[in-house]
């Protein structure tokens, strides 16, 4: 990946991006007017781009607020005009920005108000723009804000957002108040995706979303350090070396008739690249592993003393745990795990078993571990966070997944990747990354069993290849989504393994 597409992974807040076009504005090179009218036509050439037929006029209802979202929608008005669409503007309110009065002072067609619009106003096909509200969107839409958006959906009309849905919540992807939104068929963004495009119910409601360029890259630095899409890194290349070289990657695994979850992760661990993996089981579970392994090296560890005695080789590099573990061996061994100090990756029982006492894990993680909880490990440790997360946002910007990942992460001193569609991954610190499978991008057929036990094995192999815990992830979340839309329907996960060559492949590695 190039350094320039590196770049434009990054995935901004409201606050970040207004400090970028305030940069940008206050640097005297550009006018607010000026990104007005980039942002407009960006809009009218994505969805062209997108909807060819449109090249021919139709019919479009534009609906526009009293911000600078609203004054892009007179943008947008006037081009369509000029093209020969027959437009029909409904504003909130007036426009109150000095820029969006000026694009509402260029628009020479009528302006009517949204209480105007009936079923008739949407004829079924058609356009419908929505530049009711953006990143400056504070609090829930009122009824009469949310009905044409909803009477243009049930009209079949496309609903194209500028900037963001309106109701959605930029920094958080949450729709304020719980209201129910239509889905946006497309969303128009600029410079930037914004957080609210791709976590929580903004991945579905944004539809397809495509970022437009309005020229301010130059002022970026103004956004401190942005949040990331997760993506491949020239790293996962394997070019040279011997087996030792790439790591030695040791899952521990649980009792007989529970070893198919760790399997799964030492398989992973193994496809994604670790020179070698060992699965430590109870010795009572050797037979039923050694019937179902072959490149993948057996080792009995029946307690903590056993695994002490096997982390005497030094050549274990990092370590795995958690999937089909079950609860009190976890409660033996993670602490081993831990005190070894060598990067580690907890998931499953290896968290669910400090459910009572999150404490006790916080305090013997170290910068080398990662945690990848689903939302219900993730409540058992950070009770809080999750009821942060549980109760309905009535306000933005509305506490995040990202914000709790985050603050996860800062509690237990290590990386944290709460799982789902809207993957986060945060380090102590504030770095973050998001592997976001939503939109075009996403994989729904991950919703299957054991799909979370491939992820810790991708993760675990790459901290065995040397990867660091933020990297090894973010990147484990990006493959792991990715080898998932290669496979597509049917996928089970035992398939996800076998998918990691065509996408290495396919990577060039
Ligand atoms: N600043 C810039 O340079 C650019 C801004 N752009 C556009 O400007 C937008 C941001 O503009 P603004 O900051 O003016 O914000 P918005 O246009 O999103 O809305 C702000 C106004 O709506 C009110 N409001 C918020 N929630 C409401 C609710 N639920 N009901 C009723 N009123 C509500 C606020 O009090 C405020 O008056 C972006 O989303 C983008 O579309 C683009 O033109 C690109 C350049
Ligand atoms: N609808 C979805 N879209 C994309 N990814 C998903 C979806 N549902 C689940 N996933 C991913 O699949 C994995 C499921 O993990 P987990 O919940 O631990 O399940 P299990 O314990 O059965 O392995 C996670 O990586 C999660 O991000
Ligand atoms: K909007």
């Amino acid at each position: 990946m190039c350094d320039e597409a590196a770049q434009r992974r990054e995935i901004l807040t409201t606050r970040q991006m207004r400090a970028v076009e305030g940069a940008a504005i206050g640097s005297g090179s550009v006018t607010g007017s000026a990104l007005m009218e980039r942002a407009g036509a960006g809009v009218l050439c994505e969805m062209l781009a997108l909807w060819p037929e449109f090249e021919r006029p139709g019919h479009a209802v534009i609906l526009c607020g009293p911000g600078n979202n609203g004054g892009d929608g007179y943008v947008v008005a006037r081009l369509l005009a000029e093209r020969g669409w027959q437009v029909r503007l409904a504003a909130l309110a007036p426009p109150a920005t000095p820029d969006a009065q000026v694009a509402a002072a260029c628009w020479q067609g009528a302006v009517a108000t949204l209480s105007d619009l009936g079923p008739e106003d949407f004829p079924p096909g058609s356009l419908c723009i929505d530049a009711l509200f953006g990143t400056g969107l504070v609090r829930p839409l009122a009824p009469g804000i949310a009905a044409p958006l909803r009477l243009a959906a049930a009209q079949g009309c496309r609903i194209v957002a500028i900037d963001i849905l309106s109701g959605l919540c930029a920094d958080s992807g949450r729709v304020l108040g719980g209201l129910d939104l239509p889905r946006a068929a497309l969303t128009v963004s600029f410079q930037r995706a914004k957080l609210g495009h791709v976590l929580a119910q903004g991945g579905n409601l944004s539809g397809v979303l495509r970022i437009v360029d309005i020229g301010i890259d130059g002022w970026m630095a103004a956004a401190g350090v942005p949040a990331r899409f997760a993506g491949p890194v020239p790293a996962l290349a394997k070019r040279a070396g011997h087996k030792y070289d790439h790591g030695h990657a040791l899952v521990l695994g649980g009792g007989p008739g529970q070893g198919g979850a760790a399997r799964l992760t030492a398989r992973a661990a193994l496809r994604i690249g670790a020179g070698l993996v060992t699965l430590a089981c109870p010795p009572e579970a050797l037979p039923e592993n050694a019937a179902r392994l072959d490149a993948v090296m057996l080792r009995p560890v029946a307690d903590r003393a056993g695994l002490e005695h096997l982390l005497e080789n030094p050549r274990f590099n990092a370590l795995g745990l958690g999937p089909g573990l079950g609860l009190d061996r976890a409660r033996d061994l993670v602490p081993a795990v831990l005190a070894s100090g060598r990067a580690a990756l907890l998931d499953a029982d290896a968290l669910t078993a400090f459910a009572d006492a999150p404490e006790a894990l916080f305090a013997a993680l170290h910068p080398g571990a990662v945690l990848t909880p689903h939302g219900g490990e993730f409540a058992r440790l950070f009770p809080d966070l999750a009821q942060r997360l549980a109760t309905p946002a009535e306000t933005g910007p509305a506490f995040s997944r990202l914000d709790a990942a985050r603050q996860a992460a800062e509690r237990a001193g290590c990386v944290v990747l709460l799982k789902g569609p809207d993957t986060v991954i945060a380090a102590p610190g504030g770095e973050a990354r998001v592997a976001a499978a939503v939109g075009e991008a996403q994989a729904p057929w991950l919703a299957t069993a054991g799909a979370g036990d491939v992820l810790s094995g991708i993760v675990t192999g790459l901290l065995a290849r040397g990867f660091a815990p933020l990297e090894a992830a973010a990147t484990g979340a990006w493959l792991h989504a990715e080898a998932a839309r290669d496979f597509g329907p049917g996928l089970i996960a035992e398939d996800l393994p076998e998918r990691i060559p065509a996408v290495l492949r396919a990577l060039g590695c």
